[in-house]
């Protein structure tokens, strides 16, 4: 579906909808320039011009009417962000001027772009793989500091150098076997073989290791606020996002319904939730608030587990997810603790103490000790391919020399996804299928 239609030229409005200080059409295809120069007037025509060219001049209507005055940038097939011809009009950003200059460009024989269009053809092209198309979306969709890094890094071929690097491991680990199979009588030396499939197991491990990170960094985090009622969950809340929230009074029981609320920490997108307080309650409301927060706290990727540091401590009636997703905190620190522990947090949400230790141990339950400047797997699609490359590089390690070619050639397949240079059409469908019209 997404592959018909690719040698039209195509037309979108690529900037945002609203208004704004510039606008941009851009127009892509073999009848790019013949498009802009029906729609723009300046001292030259645009397919006059050579690429890597601007014009300065007016936007004008089929009838003559001028719609705007703006720029036209020129592009020459092989110099392009798609590879093809491009022209882009940028007028002032007005939705009103925009849509007429669109409309004029589909009258003069450009068909609307389909949402991802400009990139997909950049991908046919060669000019991106697959993951690097990936990489534009999360730039396009990177609101805080964290995602755009990711995605920057992405986009610049990190990902796929990282990847290659893993590939080039393991095809030296297939030329060793196919050397012990074809000359039996020679020998490879252990080392040979032994050595680069343990890297490229180990440098897998380690790539697969940050596909939590990588999508915590782009898509963002849930983290539940549990604990029994008064530990000081709602307070709490309250004190990371700066402003009441949630209702904080010293009736337990308070919070009933859940509620969210949207903050950065550590440059990852997450929301607070903060749940009813747990306990035993005969009360049907309250109850259903309990086994609410008992399935907010299982769906979360972390769990912040509150208990009252100023009365004795009192076992939660729950059973929590394994460590990695618990962060404990010992609450009202600036109170006498009735209690102590080592592995709970302390801190105080009428003072602040403890608030900036609490974030860093988010940020480290969050992003681990992934490093900042290597690339990430950002999407599903991405970690999944990693984790069947994985599971075939471990799967030869154990396996006679035969099996283990076998077994390391689909390896380097799953890789090969990863990066999209062997990827199924429905497979580069879905990737685009979530773009806007435009990009
Ligand atoms: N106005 C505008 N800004 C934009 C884009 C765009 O298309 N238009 N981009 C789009 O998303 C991004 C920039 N990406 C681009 C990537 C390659 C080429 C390009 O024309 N490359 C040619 C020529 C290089 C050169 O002249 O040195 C090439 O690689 O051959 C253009 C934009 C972000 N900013
Ligand atoms: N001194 C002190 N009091 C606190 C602190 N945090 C909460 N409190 C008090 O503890 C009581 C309960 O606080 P909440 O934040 O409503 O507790 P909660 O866990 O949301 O309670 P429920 O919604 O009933 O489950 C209130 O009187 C708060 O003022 C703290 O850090 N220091
Ligand atoms: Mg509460």
């Amino acid at each position: 579906m997404t592959r018909t239609g690719l040698s039209d030229t195509i037309a979108a409005i690529a900037t945002a909808p609203g208004s704004a200080g510039v606008g941009i059409v851009r127009v892509s295809g073999p009848r790019a320039l013949d498009v802009a120069d029906g729609v723009f007037r300046g001292r030259r025509r645009p397919s006059r011009t050579p690429g890597g060219r601007f014009l300065f001049g007016t936007l004008v209507a089929g009838d003559g009417e001028v719609l705007d005055e703006g720029l036209c940038l020129i592009f020459r097939e092989g110099r392009s962000y798609t590879g093809e011809d491009v022209a882009e009009v940028q007028t002032h950003g007005s939705p009103a001027v925009l849509a007429r200059v669109l409309a004029r460009a589909l009258e003069l024989g450009a068909r609307l772009a389909r949402p991802g269009e400009f990139t997909l053809r950049a991908y046919l092209a060669g000019r991106l793989d697959l993951a690097q198309a990936e990489a534009v979306l999360g730039l396009v969709e990177a609101h805080t500091d964290a995602a755009r890094r990711q995605a920057a890094l992405g986009l610049s071929g990190a990902l796929g150098t990282r990847v290659a690097r893993i590939g080039a491991h393991l095809t030296r680990t297939l030329a060793a076997l196919q050397a012990m199979l074809d000359y039996p009588e020679e020998g490879v030396p252990e080392e040979d073989r032994e050595q680069p499939l343990a890297a490229a197991r180990d440098e897998l491990r380690a790539l697969v290791g940050t596909a939590r990170a990588g999508q915590v960094a782009t898509r963002g985090a849930r983290l539940a606020l549990i604990g029994r009622p008064n530990a000081g969950k709602s307070s709490l809340l309250n004190a990371l996002v700066g402003y009441e929230r949630s209702i904080v009074t010293p009736i337990p029981g308070t919070t009933r319904d859940y509620l969210e609320a949207g903050l950065e920490l550590a440059g990852v997108p997450v929301t607070l939730v903060d749940t009813a307080g747990i306990r035993d309650t005969a009360d049907e409301v309250e109850a259903a608030g309990v086994r609410q927060a008992l399935t907010l706290a299982g769906g979360a990727d972390l769990v912040i587990a509150l208990e009252d540091g100023s009365a004795p401590r009192e076992t939660l009636p729950v059973t929590l997810p394994p460590d990695a997703r618990v962060i404990r905190v010992r609450t009202k620190a600036d109170l006498p603790p009735a209690w102590t522990d080592d592995s709970a947090l302390a801190v105080s949400a009428v003072t602040g103490e403890g608030l900036s230790a609490l974030r860093d141990a988010v940020n480290t339950a969050l992003l681990g000790d992934t490093s900042r400047s290597e690339a990430w797997l950002t999407t599903e699609r991405q970690a999944d391919a990693a984790r069947r490359a994985l599971d075939h590089v471990e799967a030869a390690a154990t396996l006679p020399d035969d099996l283990a070619s076998y077994e390391l050639e689909e390896a380097l397949r799953c890789l090969s996804e990863l990066t999209g240079r062997d990827v199924q059409e429905d497979v580069v469908d879905a990737v685009f299928m979530n773009f806007c019209v435009g990009k």
